[in-house]
C-alpha cells in the first residue's frame, strides 16, 4: 500500500532556520524557489554568473548567488539543473560544499539512480518530485493549490530525511494534493517511462499522426489543428477533473462508441509491446547511457530533431490560429 502524505503530515519547522539554495531558475527552479519563499522560507538561488535568470530571479524578488556561494551558504540544496549536467557541476560546485548533515535533494531520480552522482555518507539525500510541469507547480500554488508529487529517501543520515522532505513538499504546495512515498528508482523509472511513450512522446506523436493524415487527406491544416490538437486540451481537462468516464460522459455517444470501437487499432497490442520493451530500456540504463553519450557530443541528434520538429506544418498553423487567441498565453 503505497503510503501517501498530506499538509497535515509535513512540518515546516523542519526547514526553519535553514537556508534553501535552489539550483537554476528554469522550469521546476522559479516555481520551486518562488513558493518556498512565499511558505516563508529562507531561499538562495543558485545561477551561473553569466545566466540571463540572474537578474529575473532578483526581479521576483529572491536572493541569487553562484552556484558555489549558494551552496557554501545553505544547508539544503535543491538541485534543479538539466539532469545532463548535474553531474559535472555536482562535482566542480556543489560536493566541496557538501558539510556533514546538509541536505542534498532532486526532483528527479536520474542522477544519483543511474550512478552520475554519488554523495559522501555524512548527508542526506532525497527527492521532492512534482508530477507536474514547473510552471503548473506555480501557478497551482499561486491559485492556493498544490500539484501532487513524489518523495524518496535515499540517505538518511539525520534520521530526519523524510520530515524535512515533506516539509520541503509543504514549502512547494504538493502535500495540498498528496505526497507518494516511493525510491529513487521508482521515481526515475515511471517519470522517465511516463515522459516518454505518454506525456511527450506518445501524445506528440498522436498529434502529429491524425494531423498528417487528415492533411494528407485533404482537409484544411487549421481544421486537422483544432481537431488533434487544440480541443485535446478540453478534452484532457476533463479525464484530469474526473477520469476517462467524465470525459466519455461529456462527449457524445457517437464519440464514446468511437473510442471503444477504434482506441483499441490505433494503441495496439504492438503499440503495448512497444511500452514493455522502452520500459526495459529504461531499466537496465539503455536510454540513461544513449541520452548521458548524446550530450557528451553535443546533443546532435537532440538539436537536430529539434529543429525538425519546429518546422512541423501544425507548429507553423498553430503558431497563427493562436494570435487569435491571446489569452491561451499564461506565465
Ligand atoms: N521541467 C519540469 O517540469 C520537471 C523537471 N523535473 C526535474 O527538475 C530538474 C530541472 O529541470 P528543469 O526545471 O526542466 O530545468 P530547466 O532546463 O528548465 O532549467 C535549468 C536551469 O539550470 C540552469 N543551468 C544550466 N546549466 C547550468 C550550470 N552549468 N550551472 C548553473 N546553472 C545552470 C539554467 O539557467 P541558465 O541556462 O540561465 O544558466 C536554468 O535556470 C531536472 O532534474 C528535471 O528532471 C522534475 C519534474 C518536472
Ligand atoms: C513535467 C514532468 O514531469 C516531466 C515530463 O517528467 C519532465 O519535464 O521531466
Ligand atoms: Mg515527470
Ligand atoms: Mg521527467
Amino acid at each position: 500500500m503505497v503510503k501517501v502524505y498530506y499538509d497535515a503530515d509535513a512540518n515546516l519547522e523542519f526547514l526553519k532556520g535553514k537556508k534553501i539554495a535552489v539550483l537554476g531558475y528554469g522550469s521546476q527552479g522559479h516555481a520551486q524557489a518562488q513558493s518556498l519563499r512565499d511558505s516563508g522560507l529562507d531561499v538562495v538561488v543558485g545561477l551561473r554568473k553569466d545566466s540571463a535568470r540572474w537578474a529575473k530571479a532578483e526581479a521576483d524578488g529572491l536572493q541569487v548567488a553562484t552556484v558555489p556561494d549558494a551552496c557554501a551558504q545553505a544547508q539544503v540544496i535543491q538541485v534543479l539543473l538539466p539532469d545532463e549536467i548535474q553531474g559535472r557541476v555536482y562535482a566542480e560546485e556543489i560536493e566541496p560544499y557538501l558539510a556533514e548533515g546538509k541536505s542534498l535533494m532532486f526532483s528527479h531520480g536520474f542522477n544519483i539512480h543511474f550512478g552520475q552522482i554519488v554523495p559522501p555518507n555524512y548527508v542526506d539525500v532525497f527527492l521532492v518530485a512534482p508530477k507536474s510541469p514547473g510552471h503548473l507547480v506555480r501557478r497551482m500554488y499561486a491559485e492556493g493549490n498544490g500539484v501532487p508529487g513524489l518523495v524518496a529517501v535515499h540517505q538518511d543520515y539525520t534520521g530526519k530525511a523524510k520530515d524535512i522532505a515533506l516539509a520541503y513538499a509543504k514549502g512547494i504546495g504538493c502535500t495540498k494534493a498528496g505526497v507518494f512515498e516511493t525510491s529513487f528508482q521508482e521515481e526515475t523509472e515511471t517519470d522517465l517511462f511516463g515522459e516518454q511513450a505518454v506525456l511527450c512522446g506518445g501524445v506528440s506523436e498522436l498529434i502529429k499522426a491524425g494531423f498528417d493524415t487528415l492533411v494528407e487527406a485533404g482537409y484544411a491544416p487549421e481544421m486537422a489543428y483544432f481537431e488533434c490538437l487544440h480541443e485535446l486540451k478540453l478534452i484532457v481537462d476533463l479525464i484530469y477533473e474526473g477520469g476517462l468516464s467524465r470525459m466519455r460522459y461529456s462527449v457524445s455517444n457517437t464519440a464514446e462508441y468511437g473510442d471503444y470501437m477504434i482506441g483499441p487499432r490505433i494503441i495496439t497490442e504492438e503499440t503495448r509491446e512497444e511500452m514493455r520493451q522502452v520500459l526495459l530500456e529504461i531499466q537496465d540504463g539503455t536510454f540513461a547511457r544513449n541520452w548521458m553519450l548524446e550530450n557528451q557530443v553535443k546533443a546532435p541528434q537532440l538539436n537536430a530533431i529539434r529543429k525538425m520538429e519546429a518546422e512541423h506544418p501544425i507548429e507553423e498553423v498553430g503558431a497563427e490560429l493562436r494570435k487569435m487567441m491571446p489569452w491561451l498565453r499564461k506565465k
